[in-house]
């Protein structure tokens, strides 16, 4: 029996997603796990393509959830399902619950289009499970603030990362059974504590 696992890694940005993902990548990997660490938009050579025209173009908002989706095929077909069929663990910065947030909370594209798009492309895949680091919005701003250029996501206001950060919860609450939600407020070290644990809960032996 296979006991490869799936987990993604949302919020908003500047939540702290990307600080924690190195940390449960080398936990899992000290327990003797095969883990692959990759993010969306990207995990392959055209999503890395794909994300520097999302990043960084405007465009209109149904081309954004396609070409979301577009990368999403191509990382499944590369690198998700391979990495699972071999019994790997894989680790994604993002995934589709990353287009409810942000193309269908964000920029309110309808919810429909998004779960028409995701029957397409995994119709059968869901992660095992989803951490949602979960800030207020303006603690995640002074984080980003205070350390990069902003993209073309990162510079939207206020109201859109309210909107966001409300339809991950809304997910959370849809789907308790894979999202644990992280109070991103608490110190770093504490966060770890938690992740600890929780990797413990699905390796099903008490620790990663
Ligand atoms: N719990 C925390 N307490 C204080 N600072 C934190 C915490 N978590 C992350 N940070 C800091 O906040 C900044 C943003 O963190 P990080 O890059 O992990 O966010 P992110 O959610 O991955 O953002 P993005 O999605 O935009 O890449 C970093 O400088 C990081 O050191
Ligand atoms: C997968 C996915 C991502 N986004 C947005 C969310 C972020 O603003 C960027 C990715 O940047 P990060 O620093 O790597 O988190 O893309 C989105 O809008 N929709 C999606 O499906």
């Amino acid at each position: 029996m296979s006991t490869a696992k799936f987990i993604t890694f949302e919020g908003i940005d500047g939540a702290g997603k990307s600080t924690h993902l190195t940390f449960v990548a080398d936990a899992l990997r000290a327990a003797g796990r095969n883990v692959i660490v990759t993010r969306e938009p990207g995990g392959t050579t055209l999503g890395e393509a794909l994300r520097n025209l999302l990043l960084h173009e405007k465009m209109h908002l149904e081309t954004e959830a396609l070409l979301m989706f577009a990368a999403r095929r191509e990382h499944l077909a590369q690198v998700i399902e391979p990495a699972l069929a071999r019994g790997d663990w894989v680790i994604s910065d993002r995934f589709t619950d990353a287009s409810f947030a942000y193309q269908g909370g964000g920029r309110q594209l309808s919810l429909d289009k998004l779960r028409m798009l995701e029957q397409w492309v995994h119709p059968h895949l869901q992660p095992d499970m989803t951490l949602l680091f979960d800030v207020p919005l303006d603690v995640a701003r002074a984080r980003l603030d205070a350390t990069r250029t902003l993209d073309k996501f990162e510079q939207e206001k206020a109201d859109f990362f309210e909107k966001t950060r409300a339809e991950y919860l809304r997910r959370a609450a849809e789907f308790p059974q894979r999202f644990r939600v992280i109070d991103s407020t608490q110190s770093i070290a504490d966060i770890q504590t938690q992740l600890t644990s929780l990797m413990g809960t699905l390796s099903g032996e008490g620790a990663p």
